[in-house]
């Protein structure tokens, strides 16, 4: 008998260990103590070489270089991890500008390659301050020329960021010298405040991100350095905030067009044409704009407008980003790979969803009534994030008062129309978004100015929402059970 619990008793002894050694790694600084450690052995194994750059030039000139690359550092996620930070305050009044301390080093990943940036502040007088890159001697000549472009380009784009943002919007052709109009964009939306599953949040952000990075990239394919993102799903699922989170996290400026002041094709090249570097190019409801047989733009034009992006005047730094509510009528060809790089299906709530609706804007983590939603969800019921979140919004005084709007909602599916009844077809929709959009043009709002206003709060959000339902199969978003993470 003894013969036969040994190993068991063993194992059990192994498995035990392993999990206390693991519990110790992650409780404490240990693990971060071992990656330091194992940091330094990798080091020996290395030749590395310095790159200075000195704060000031021989003739006591400020290095502009060096500026550009401060101004990159700060911008560094890894900026956070290092020992010692300096915190101080932005312009704006939530701004907090983060500063490496003297001799801190901080790494950053550029094409694969690990370089480490050091703060070689050997006095506290401002004359000697200099930042000091280190890159294997292996990685040198591959990544030192597009790693500093690389640092120009970013510290620009904070610059501009700080600058403030801008919304262009498209006038009508009559005004044929200036065919957009600016306002300040100002929009709330982040990242943070987007209902999300989270796994598909960051996997956006980082493609974002490494988008950014890979201009050299792009360059040695022979590619122009863009990305067409396709955003679909039903009305009020957030498609229009996502547009403004990525604008903000980017910092590009947003030239919404508005299909219907296009006059035909070659107008839409000329709108093309005058947009600038930096951007996000979007245009809302193209499925809707398709199937709009009165629109002066083809399906030709469009294809040419997605394929424009090409032409040598505005082959850079350009994102496009085309919402629907659902595909499955669509051309393919608009669809296919290279006119659109990554489909994003915005789905209506499930109890995940809600539940992360019912945290940002009740503050509710948990609630006696959540198991009731859950079962109402199990059903097949849901609603758009708009739906619940303008039903908590109006509530939001009484946590249990906003929770049961929310169930009688669902039980009776909004307005009628969800899985409990009879769902809409994709063609009601539509026909509905269009007769109510020609009521709007058509109506006594028929100034330019009007126009524009109402436009700029149509694409975001700031319009009651539709109420057009369709389910859709998805691309990048992953399949998701409830309880799955959500990220706000
Ligand atoms: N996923 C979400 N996360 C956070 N808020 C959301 C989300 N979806 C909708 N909302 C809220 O609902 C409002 C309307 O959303 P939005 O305009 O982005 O939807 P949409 O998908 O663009 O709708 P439409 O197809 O009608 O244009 C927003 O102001 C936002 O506050
Ligand atoms: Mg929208």
């Amino acid at each position: 008998m003894e013969i036969l619990y040994t190993p068991f008793l063993l194992l059990f002894i192994i498995v035990s260990l392993l999990f206390l050694l693991r519990v110790l790694l992650f409780k404490t600084g240990l693990i971060y103590i071992t990656k330091k450690w194992w940091r330094s052995i990798e080091d020996c194994f290395h030749v590395y070489q310095f790159f200075k750059v000195p704060e000031f030039n021989e003739s006591m000139q400020e290095n502009q270089l060096y500026h550009k690359v401060s101004i990159y550092l700060s911008s560094l996620a890894s900026m956070e991890d290092s020992d010692y930070t300096n915190l101080f305050a932005g312009k704006k009044s939530n701004d907090i500008i983060l500063h490496l301390d003297p001799n801190q080093v901080i790494d950053d990943y550029f094409l694969g390659a690990r370089v480490s940036w050091i703060n070689d502040d050997k006095s506290d007088t401002t004359c000697c301050r200099t930042l000091v890159l280190k890159v294997r001697r292996a990685d040198k000549r591959r990544i030192l020329r597009p790693y500093l472009q690389h640092i120009h380009i970013t510290s620009d784009e904070v610059e501009q960021k700080k600058k403030g943002l801008k919304l262009y919007i498209n006038i009508g052709s009559h005004e044929q010298n200036r065919r957009w109009r600016s306002v300040p964009f100002n929009h709330p939306s982040t990242f943070d405040t987007i209902v999300m599953d989270s796994d598909l949040k960051n996997k956006l952000k980082s493609d974002l991100e490494s988008f950014l990075k890979t201009k050299q990239y792009y360059h040695r394919l022979g590619r122009a350095w863009k990305r067409s993102y396709l955003l679909y799903g039903p009305s009020g699922t957030g498609k229009s905030s996502f547009v403004a989170a990525m604008a903000n996290f980017i910092g590009y400026d947003v030239y919404g067009i508005d299909l219907s002041r296009v006059l035909d094709d070659s107008d839409l090249k000329t709108l093309l044409l005058q947009t600038t570097s930096k951007s996000v190019i979007l245009i809302e409801d193209l499925d809707r704009f398709l199937m709009d047989k009165s629109t002066g733009v083809s399906l030709s034009g469009v294809l040419n407008f997605m394929d424009g992006i090409l032409n040598a005047c505005c082959a850079e730094e350009r994102i496009m980003v085309f919402t629907m509510n659902g595909k499955d009528h669509v051309d393919p060809a608009i669809l296919r790979p290279g006119r659109i790089d990554v489909h994003i299906h915005f789905p209506l709530c499930d109890f995940a969803a809600f539940k992360t609706l019912a945290n940002s804007y009740l503050g509710v983590k948990d609630h006696k009534l959540f198991p009731q939603v859950e079962e109402i969800f199990l059903t097949g019921a849901s609603l758009s994030p708009a739906e619940i979140g303008e039903l908590m919004l109006a509530n939001r005084n009484s946590p249990s008062r906003a929770l049961k709007s929310v169930i009688t909602a669902l039980q009776t599916d909004g307005d009628g129309r969800g899985s409990l009844n009879i769902r809409r077809q994709w063609t009601d929709n539509s026909s509905r978004k269009s007769t109510e959009d020609s009521g709007e043009h058509s109506g006594v709002f028929s100034k330019e100015g009007v126009h524009a206003m109402k436009d700029f709060r149509k694409l975001y959000g700031l319009l009651r929402f539709k109420s057009n339902k369709t389910s859709e199969s998805f691309d990048m978003t992953p399949d998701r059970k409830d309880g799955q993470s959500y990220g706000s």
